[in-house]
Parts: structure tokens; C-alpha cells; sequence
């Protein structure tokens, strides 16, 4: 652990420095490089670029799903409700991962990713169960509550709004208190309206839950006016086979 690394901790929810990650197909090579970003508790922070830039793929390696080719330095606030502290993911077994990822990680994907056959309060009891906590009937609808979907815990997804889906997934991925809330183009699939009404949820539940949220979007105007800060990436062409997409801050305008 380095000495950097050793002082980090509560108020950061991420420090990563020289880290990388290569993928591969047919013969073709993309490397993802973070050169340095530090993500602070509260954070409202953008990621923002154009398709296939390597933006998924920095929310999955900032998630934990994706193992980096390279790391001098990868450490994450952990949640642990037991053993709260700061982890160096560099030394983290598979099993040590993922209880970092059940406690302190809450995911938001394009379209929800709901289960079909639960119910919306399931839905959100399932992530509060997976994490082995209990379920509290008052701590769903206090939940629901704030994201003004009360109304729909009893429904199945299928039966709600792309911008109600939507909240319903924001409530579930905050349903066991996590330090870090990673959203990969929440607003893709609904209207101006609840996109900003997505937008402004996850600002307030940064600011008032303490969470850093990471939201991908290529929707820069969307998320210009309310982003604490943003980052992009630069990309080269070293060989005909190789990208290399640099993670930088910026990208607003
Ligand atoms: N499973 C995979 N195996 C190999 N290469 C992959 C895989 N997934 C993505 N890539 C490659 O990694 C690069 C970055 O993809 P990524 O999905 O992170 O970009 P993105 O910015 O999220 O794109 P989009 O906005 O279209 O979702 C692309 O060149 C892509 O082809």
C-alpha cells in the first residue's frame, strides 16, 4: 500500500493511479488507461464521450466486474456495515471483490435491469437480502417514498413508465446504503422531462447520502448544469490494431 494510499479514505470513494485495461477481439486491441482519478464522497461526477470510447468499461473496471491489467494504485471506500475501510483492489481476492461490490456498489444500467417476474418492492428488498441485511417494510417505502414511487412497489416492471422503471432502479441500487452509485446512461431510454427529473434524483441523493454517483451519458447539455466535475477520453491510433483511450478530466465544455 502507498503511502498516498494509506492516508485516503472516508471522503474518497476512489483513488486509482496508472491504471489500465486491455480487451481484445478478433485481433483488435482497445487499452483503457487512468493515468489518476480521485472521486470524492459526495460527488456528482459525469463521464462523457462518444460510442465505443471506453466509457462502459471504466464504469465496470470502477465497479469491480472488470479485473485491471495494471494498477499502481486502486483503492475504494468500502461500505462494509462490519469492517468499514479503505480496500486496495490490487490485492482483493475474487470473494473480497464482491463483498466490496454487495456493500458498497449500486448499478444502474440503461433500461433498469429490473427483474421481469418481481415485483418493484422485491425488486429493491432483493438488493437489501443479496447483501445479507434485513428488510424493513418501513425502509423500502421510505425509499420509495423519496423517489416518488409508492405507488408502484406493489407493480411489476413491465407495468411501469420508461421514467418510473427508471426510479424503481435508483431506489434498488440504493436500497443497502452504498458508497458509490455507478449509472451507465440511466436517462438513454425515457424523455427530457424524467431524464431530468433522473438527473436531479441522483444530484440530491449524492448530496444528501453522501454517495459519490459516476453517471455515464453521452448527453453532455443534460448533464453540464449539475455536474460537480466530468471526465472524458482521448483517444490514439498507435497501430492499425491498437486504441488507446486516455481517461482525462473535462469534457463539459
Ligand atoms: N467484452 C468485450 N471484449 C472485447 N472488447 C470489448 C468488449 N466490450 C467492449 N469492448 C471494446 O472496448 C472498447 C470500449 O467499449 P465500451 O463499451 O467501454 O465503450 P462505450 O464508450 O461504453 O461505448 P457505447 O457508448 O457505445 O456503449 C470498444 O472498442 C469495444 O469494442
Amino acid at each position: 500500500m502507498g503511502a498516498r494510499e494509506a492516508t485516503a479514505g472516508r471522503g474518497l470513494a476512489f483513488q486509482l493511479r496508472g491504471v489500465s485495461k486491455r480487451r481484445e477481439k478478433g485481433g483488435v486491441a482497445f487499452d483503457l488507461v487512468v493515468p489518476e482519478l480521485e472521486v470524492a464522497a459526495g460527488e456528482f461526477i459525469a463521464i462523457v464521450g462518444p460510442s465505443g470510447c471506453g466509457k462502459s468499461t471504466l464504469l465496470d473496471l470502477l465497479g469491480l466486474v472488470l479485473r485491471p491489467t495494471a494498477a499502481h494504485q486502486f483503492g475504494v471506500w468500502d461500505q462494509n456495515a462490519a469492517r468499514p475501510g479503505w480496500r486496495d483492489v490490487t490485492t482483493l481476492s475474487p470473494r473480497g471483490l464482491a463483498a466490496v461490490r454487495r456493500a458498497s456498489i449500486g448499478y444502474v444500467l440503461q433500461t433498469g435491469g429490473l427483474l421481469p417476474f418481481l415485483s418493484v418492492g422485491e425488486n429493491i428488498a432483493l438488493t437489501r437480502r443479496l447483501g445479507g441485511l434485513p428488510v424493513a417494510a418501513e425502509d423500502i417505502l421510505a425509499l420509495a417514498g423519496r423517489l416518488g414511487i409508492v405507488e408502484q412497489l406493489g407493480k411489476k416492471p413491465a407495468h411501469l413508465s420508461g421514467g418510473q422503471r427508471q426510479r424503481a432502479a435508483i431506489a434498488r441500487a440504493l436500497a443497502h446504503g452504498p458508497s458509490i452509485i455507478l449509472a451507465d446512461e440511466p436517462t438513454a431510454a425515457v424523455d427530457r422531462r424524467a431524464a431530468v427529473e433522473i438527473r436531479d434524483q441522483f444530484k440530491s441523493l449524492a448530496g444528501k447520502l453522501g454517495a459519490a454517483v459516476l453517471m455515464v451519458t453521452h448527453d453532455r447539455e443534460l448533464v453540464a448544469p449539475v455536474a460537480d466535475r466530468a471526465f472524458t477520453f482521448e483517444l490514439e491510433r498507435p497501430a492499425a490494431e491498437l486504441t488507446v483511450a486516455t481517461v482525462v478530466e473535462g469534457g463539459l465544455g
